[in-house]
């Protein structure tokens, strides 16, 4: 129920417009059943006389002027089958584009909630996880909506039904509603069978999809090793658990269903028997008293199929608004709104970081003026990346300062501060696609004429024209057609190409050989004329390279004196 009540709080106005038109989809129907008979009736010539409804169709069409001849009689079936049809259309596309809007909504939600939380978050999620969610989850919840506002039409036309009947029978009524609430109550395990199995559903399959994501990624040393059996057996019992789970839902499902028709009979039978024999009341009266009965049990089992309906999907909803409620509390710091600017430098001071009790920086102080290549090094494990993510933003100190021209990095604008940094990751990946569109990764605001400055900038344009397509030449999947060296300074240009004035590279030579690794650590000196650079290497190239060293020991950065000393590192 706590489910029903949320999803209409959370989609007020569109529950309303669904609920009527189901409601409008469910007189159109009934209305084209109660006159279709006495209809044919008056078609064929038979006497109307003895039924109500049949009398007052004839009268009605008098009274607008239609003689109720064979062929006008036909017309007016024909014409009302498709103004049924059209209402039902109009219904269910009202329904249906109303589930797909929550799906939507959904799916949207959690995703602007993960987008907009802390990268410290947004690291520990699952990626199976997310993809089920955003998949499957939101697809059952939207379904689980559509069940609940069925149940809710459902309900308002038991009620509707009641009042009406109430006129017709009071004690046939309150009979009917009884014998119905009771019914309710002896197949309520069965709903609950339903939610557990539902329940279990949605663990499931979060396991299984976190789990398979999981082996994908990692699939071909587990090959390698002949370990992939293992894993193997381990979706393969994940999937039969599901599969058991499913079957559950499927048999409660298919109880309810089952039992409800012969109770139903045999409360019919039982109440015939009493009011004929026992009673001894007429038939007319009796037959009244079966047809309200029957008609309010039959609404009330259908509520009850629809609520354990619900019931299944329930458990995805929850799961998927809990994913997007865990991630709107580590949503990042507001960020500040002064405009940064990078003329002066860069300057940790006192930094101090931990990732729960692990203390990364116990005091770090590390200065990077501006057009300087700065590299990092230490052994692993020791913060280097930490690092990284502290001067994006990615992580806040618990103390100290990161200071952007002597400003506190949170008073700055962060998407401005981010937009001006270039970031080379250690494990870029190229797309099966031209070197231009390798470049630009979509960015509508970048042309031809910035991948080429940053092909120039990266010292990589000449090996590109030099292809036989130049910058349209497909460099294979994951870059394969390129050499390493190639396809590192292809990334160097990724992260020049909206012109950034600060450069972090992360292991920028660490796959390279030792000749690539000279070209790259040139390019590097070349580039630091004109930007502010930082890399993070444990390679001696790199860091003689470099304008200044620092490195990282027991939570504090040491400047290290250039020429020997930088190789005695290593
Ligand atoms: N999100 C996190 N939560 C908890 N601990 C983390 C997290 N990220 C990193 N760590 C831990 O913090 C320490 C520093 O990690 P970091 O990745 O910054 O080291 P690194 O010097 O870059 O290592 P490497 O050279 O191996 O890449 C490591 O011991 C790591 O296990």
């Amino acid at each position: 129920m706590r489910t029903l009540i949320t999803y209409i709080m959370v989609f007020p106005r569109r529950s309303a417009f669904v609920i009527l038109a189901l409601l409008v989809a469910g007189v159109a129907e009934g209305l084209s059943l109660t006159a279709l008979l006495p209809l044919l009736s008056i078609a064929v010539g038979e006497s109307s006389g003895d039924s109500g409804i049949g009398q007052f169709m004839e009268d009605a069409l008098r009274k607008i002027g239609i003689e109720p001849t064979l062929d006008m009689i036909l017309i007016i079936i024909v014409g009302g089958m498709f103004t049924k049809g059209l209402i039902l259309l109009l219904a269910n596309r009202q329904v249906g584009y109303t589930v797909a809007h929550v799906a939507t909504a959904l799916r949207l939600n959690l995703i602007e909630a993960l987008l907009a939380s802390r990268w410290q978050y947004y690291l520990r999620q699952p990626v199976g996880s997310l993809a089920n969610s955003v998949a499957t989850e939101a697809y059952r919840a939207a379904n689980g909506f559509e069940h609940s506002v069925n149940v809710l039409a459902l309900a308002t036309q038991v009620l509707v039904y009641a009042l009406v009947a109430v006129f017709i029978s009071w004690q046939a009524t309150l009979a009917s509603l009884f014998i119905g609430l009771f019914l309710l109550i002896v197949l309520h395990r069965l709903v609950r069978a339903t939610r557990r199995a539902g329940a279990n559903q949605t663990q499931l399959l979060r396991h299984l999809l976190t789990y398979l994501s999981d082996v994908l990624n990692s699939v071909k040393s587990l090959k390698a090793m002949a370990r992939d059996n293992v894993a193997d057996a381990i979706l393969r019992d994940q999937t039969k658990q599901l599969e058991k789970a499913t079957r559950h839902e499927v048999m409660s499902r298919a109880a309810l269903m089952a039992l409800q028709e012969p109770i139903l009979a045999a409360i019919t039978a039982a109440g015939l028997y009493l009011a004929l024999v026992v009673w001894q009341l007429s038939l007319p009266e009796v037959m009244v008293m079966v047809f309200l009965l029957t008609r309010i049990l039959g609404l009330l089992n259908k509520t009850q199929r629809k609520y354990q309906q619900l019931a299944v999907q329930e458990s995805a909803y929850w799961a998927l608004r809990k994913a997007a409620e865990d991630a709107a509390d580590a949503a990042e710091r507001r960020s500040g709104t002064d405009e940064p600017h990078l003329q002066q430098g860069i300057l940790l001071r006192n930094v101090q970081f931990s990732y729960d009790k692990k203390i990364i920086f116990k005091q770090l102080d590390i200065e990077i003026p501006i057009k300087t290549f700065t590299a990092v090094t230490g052994p692993s494990g020791v913060g280097k990346s930490t690092l990284i993510d502290l001067l994006c933003g990615l992580a806040e100190p618990n103390a100290g300062e990161v200071l952007i021209d002597g400003k506190s990095l949170h008073e700055l604008d962060m998407r401005r501060w981010r937009h001006m940094i270039g970031y080379v990751s250690q494990d870029t990946i190229l797309l099966h696609d031209t070197v231009m569109n390798n470049i630009l990764v979509g960015e509508p605001a970048l042309t031809a004429e910035d991948a080429e400055r940053a092909l120039r900038q990266a010292g990589a344009w000449d090996f590109v024209i030099a292809l036989p397509d130049g910058m349209q030449t497909i460099v294979g999947e994951r870059g394969g057609l390129l050499s390493g060296g190639q396809r590192q300074r292809i990334a160097i240009a990724r992260a020049l190409a909206h012109a950034p004035v600060f450069l972090i590279l992360d292991e920028p030579t660490s796959a390279l050989d030792p000749e690539s690794e000279k070209t790259i650590c040139e390019t590097l000196q070349q580039l630091s004329k004109q930007l502010t650079i930082i890399a993070v290497s444990h390679q001696p190239a790199v860091i003689n390279a470099a304008d200044r060293v620092f490195i990282l020991s027991e939570g504090e950065a040491k400047t290290l004196s250039h020429g020997a000393d930088a190789h005695s590192v290593n």
